[in-house]
């Protein structure tokens, strides 16, 4: 079996607990409150922002160099969505600045940013592969199971769920098989267990903006 159709069993029972979550619910039905939406926004600028430069470096690091022009790519896309929060749908749902870096935020852009700079490079890969994988299975999650044809948060969806980010997942899943592939059995261990804690992470970054987490001082 392939390492990511392994590893994707493994953290199956915390992608069902996503895909429970309020927030994920209520974004579903378009009963979130745009408040914890807001929060969840302005973070996932943050989130984007850092994301993209841990691709880019690992695009720098990466030992083909077909898997360098992907990552590269991988990173303008990043910023390419960051800069839409910001220039328009920031507006569209009310949003004037981004805030500040919280707590769970904090921790996943630092842990995207220390794998890409330190770990293996196949490692870094598969830390950010649930940022890819994990998105793109619950906007189609999302958009299968659809209830409400006027969601104010549809837009959202859509991006999630549209073929183009389907493109960059599957080409995500297939450099993380064919780097593990070459790799010792002690370093896919480490692979999963990077891609394990992206994945708590992903859970995290979601029930935080559900909680609206913020430093304690
Ligand atoms: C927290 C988070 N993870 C993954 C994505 C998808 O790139 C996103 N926009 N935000």
């Amino acid at each position: 079996m392939k390492w990511t159709a392994k590893t994707w069993k493994n953290i199956e029972p915390i992608y069902q607990k996503i895909i429970e979550m309020p927030f994920i619910k209520e974004l579903q039905n378009g009963t979130l409150p745009m408040e914890k939406f807001q929060f969840y926004m302005g973070q996932d600028s943050f989130y984007l922002e850092n994301f993209s430069r841990s691709l880019a470096l690992i695009g720098a690091r990466a030992e083909s160099i077909d898997h360098a022009l992907d990552f590269i790519r991988f990173a303008e896309g990043g910023i390419v969505v960051e800069k839409a929060l910001h220039d328009s749908y920031f507006q569209e749902f009310g949003l004037t600045d981004r805030g500040n870096i919280e707590p769970t935020t904090h921790h996943y852009l630092n842990f995207l940013k220390s794998s890409a700079a330190l770990d293996q490079v196949e490692v870094a890969m598969a830390a950010v592969l649930p940022c890819f994988w994990i998105y793109k299975e619950v906007g189609d999650y999302i958009y299968a199971n659809k209830i409400n044809e006027n969601n104010p948060y549809q837009k959202w969806i859509d991006t999630y769920a549209g073929e183009e980010f389907e493109e960059s997942v599957v080409k995500a899943i297939e450099i993380c098989d064919a780097v593990a592939e070459k790799s010792t059995e002690a370093q896919q261990e480490k692979m999963t267990q990077a891609f394990i804690a992206a994945t708590k992470l992903e859970y995290m970054f979601w029930e935080s903006a559900y909680q609206l987490n913020t430093w304690l001082v």
